[in-house]
């Protein structure tokens, strides 16, 4: 196993005004330049978990780590150009162009009130030719689809170059030809050397990309292993709670409710 890029040691956590734990005694290493899929119900704690992951919140107690530091000790501008994340959704209030939309992943990188630079320009027409946006770029962000916005929130993405890329349900508003565009990126952004960590309520999109398997269920880690070990109809039915059937098919692990 390569060394963790990210670890979580004994982490709790509960927001404000209710004191029952949301994540409890998660305990949890990413490889660096692994695909790790996080699977779970809802209310499991997926999002409250990339949340704490990218120290948007803090946890109750427990200590996580980003490469060999601290993550609280990383500021705000040094951990952006570290991490990314592609939200399910974002209430997008401007009509930003879809370019100087993407052109915000680029803060991490911008003084305050500079102009974007030459490479930063080239940046973000490579996340939207990527992304399939490239005839897009002039176009209104509020005047997208549902899954036009999610290729633009993960174009963003792209355009900062993170070490660690973390989305949120990435193929909740695709359809089937821009799931497999989605999955083809992120093919190439794991062959590239980057490490990715998605939560899903596909497990057979989690099957076809990741090379790691996390299960989540009221806030406490099920298990945690690559797909092989993970991805097992005993696990899944006790993850889901309902009886999980799994097929092979032309050598793609497929899950069935039952
Ligand atoms: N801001 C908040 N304040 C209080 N409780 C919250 C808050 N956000 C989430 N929760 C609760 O924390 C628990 C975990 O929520 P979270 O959104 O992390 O789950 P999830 O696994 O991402 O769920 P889903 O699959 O439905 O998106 C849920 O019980 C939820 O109701």
């Amino acid at each position: 196993m390569t060394a963790p890029i990210l670890s979580l040691d004994r982490v709790d956590f509960h927001y404000d005004g209710n004191h029952q734990n949301v994540l409890k005694n998660l305990s949890l290493q990413i490889s660096e330049g692994s695909v790790t899929a996080l699977l779970g119900p809802n209310g499991a704690g997926k999002s409250t978990l990339l949340h704490i992951l990218l120290g948007w919140l803090q946890p109750t107690s427990g200590d996580i780590r980003l490469k060999d530091r601290p993550l609280h000790s990383y500021t705000r501008r040094e951990a952006g150009q570290m991490m990314a994340l592609v939200p399910q959704i974002e209430h997008m209030p401007f009509d930003y162009s879809v370019l100087e939309y993407v052109l915000l992943g680029r803060t991490p990188y911008l003084n305050p009130l500079e102009m974007p630079r030459k490479e930063d320009l080239e940046a973000s027409h490579h996340a939207l030719e990527l992304a399939g946006l490239g005839e897009m770029e002039t176009r209104t962000v509020t005047s997208l689809s549902g899954g036009e916005r999610q290729l633009v929130l993960l174009a963003r993405a792209l355009a900062q170059q993170p070490h660690v890329i973390l989305l949120d349900e990435p193929t909740s508003h695709l359809d089937l030809a821009n799931k497999v565009r989605l999955i083809r990126i992120l093919r190439q952004l794991h062959a590239s050397g980057s490490t990715i960590f998605l939560t899903t309520h596909e497990p057979d999109v989690a099957a076809a990309i990741a090379s790691e398997i996390v299960l989540l269920r009221g806030g406490s880690l099920l298990t945690a292993g690559s797909v092989s070990e993970v991805f097992t109809e005993e696990n899944l039915t006790a993850a889901y709670g309902v009886p999980v059937r799994i097929i092979q098919v032309d050598g793609q692990k497929v899950a069935l409710w039952t």
